[in-house]
């Protein structure tokens, strides 16, 4: 297998999220402080699961693979740019989140690396996309432009380019294919286009 192969699932899936009332609300500053309480809630517990299935990632990894700087990342001034009210800090985690982490969690523990890092690729990369499709339409100065800068940072966008030169390296050296890595990637695109889906409160 190749990367070239998950392409059309990324462009399909992308091409959805891309629709998504709040993915066009960042852009037009049309979301309500329900909806960005929410969205925000939700992601704060996420990204704090997921970086650190990302380090137990990293550690799968052979050693010449691995990233120095795992933990640099903080998406809280993502979540700040988009103006949560102090009310989000009540909010429950939502039954799509914990199916979404279960997905990615089930996939770390089979601690084939291969898996982890294309379970954990469309969570990187379609924030990277959003950004960047978003900044290319014109973003309004509406303060939503924070989360738009943070995810096209180049900070942000190393980590996406890491995580494909990293797969296709670990797609060269696999002998046999005993995973079905296109479904494993595709379920994670998923449950990115049910987060955002959820977030319309
Ligand atoms: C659900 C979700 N997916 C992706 C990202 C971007 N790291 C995020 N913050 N939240």
């Amino acid at each position: 297998m190749t990367r070239e192969e998950l392409m059309p699932i990324r462009d399909h899936m992308m091409a959805a999220i891309m629709q998504e009332p709040f993915v066009q609300g960042i852009r037009n500053g049309k979301i309500s402080q329900a909806s960005r309480d929410y969205y925000v809630a939700q992601d704060h517990y996420y990204v704090d699961v997921f970086m650190r299935l990302l380090d137990q990632t990293n550690v799968q990894l052979p050693l010449e693979l691995r990233r120095k700087e795992m933990t640099a990342s903080n998406e809280s001034d993502a979540h700040l740019g988009l103006a949560p009210s102090e009310q989000y800090q009540q909010i429950a985690v939502g039954e799509h989140n914990t199916s979404y982490l279960n997905h990615l969690r089930a996939t770390v523990a089979q601690g084939d690396p291969l898996a982890s890092m294309l379970a954990l690729l469309p969570c990187t990369e379609s924030y990277g996309l959003i950004a960047q499709d978003l900044q290319q339409q014109g973003v309004a100065s509406n303060g939503f432009n924070v989360w738009v800068d943070y995810y096209t940072n180049q900070a942000y966008q190393s980590v996406i380019d890491w995580s494909w030169r990293t797969v296709d390296q670990l797609f060269a050296q696999k002998q046999s294919a005993p995973a079905d890595y296109a479904s494993i990637y595709e379920t994670s695109y998923q449950h990115e286009l049910a987060f955002w889906q959820a977030a319309n409160q």
